[in-house]
């Protein structure tokens, strides 16, 4: 990088509100583009390394956050209501532990409430919390359920991921089309068969 170059980039990290992206990370990004064969001091990579560290800042965002936080504030069950809450299809991104390829899907998250609940966004901010980190989706799934039981205590919590992998679109076995779907049920909906059906037939908007 020339002294201009690096002045440039220096004032927009100024103007940038996100801590800079330490000069190890950046080293390790330009190993990488040169390894895969590319020049990373041509002009349309010499941004690549900052842009890609800040990148992978945001996509690892839940380990600065306890998804359990977005639980805390809850309202008194309204009268009357003792049916299942869902939220349905929550797009998400997350990146697989084994490739660091984008797993993307979408997240139902359903729970029954014993006697209060939660505003309805908080759901699917625990679902970035969890996603937003190095996943498999097993784990995924598992982790959101037990936030929503052990933060609202409800009678029953179901979790549905419906995700393609990019692992295996871009590379390795190249199959596109296939999701990978995990359930995580807790509570009624583990041990009830019929409220288990119901809350799969709103999940499956049956
Ligand atoms: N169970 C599970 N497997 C995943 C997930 N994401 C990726 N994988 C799989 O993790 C496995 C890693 O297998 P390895 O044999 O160690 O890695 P690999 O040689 O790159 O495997 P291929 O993808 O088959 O080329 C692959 O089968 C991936 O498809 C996930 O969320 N859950
Ligand atoms: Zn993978």
């Amino acid at each position: 990088m020339n002294v201009m170059q690096g002045h440039v980039l220096a004032e927009r990290e100024c103007e940038s509100d996100e801590a800079p992206v330490p000069a190890e990370v950046q080293d390790a990004i330009r190993t990488l583009l040169r390894w895969a064969g590319d020049d990373p001091h041509r002009e349309g990579l010499v941004d690549t390394p900052s842009r890609v560290g800040r990148a992978w800042r945001e996509y690892c965002a839940g380990y600065e956050e306890d998804p359990t936080v977005h639980l805390h504030r809850t309202f008194e069950e309204v009268a009357g209501y003792d049916e299942v809450v869902l939220l349905r299809d929550i797009p998400f991104q997350s990146h697989c532990e084994h490739h660091l390829a984008p797993i993307v899907g979408t997240a139902s998250v359903a729970y029954l409430p014993t006697d209060r609940v939660v505003g309805i966004s908080k759901l699917a901010r625990v679902v970035h919390g969890y996603a937003r980190r190095l996943q498999i989706q097993e784990r995924l799934t598992a982790e959101i359920a037990s936030c929503i039981w052990d933060g609202l205590n409800p009678q029953g919590v179901a979790v549905v991921i419906k995700a393609t992998h990019g692992c295996m679109t871009g590379r390795g076995v190249r199959t596109h089309g296939v999701d990978m779907v995990t359930s995580k049920m807790l509570g009624c909906f583990r041990d009830n068969p019929s409220s288990r059906r119901e809350v799969l037939s709103l999940i499956n908007n049956d």
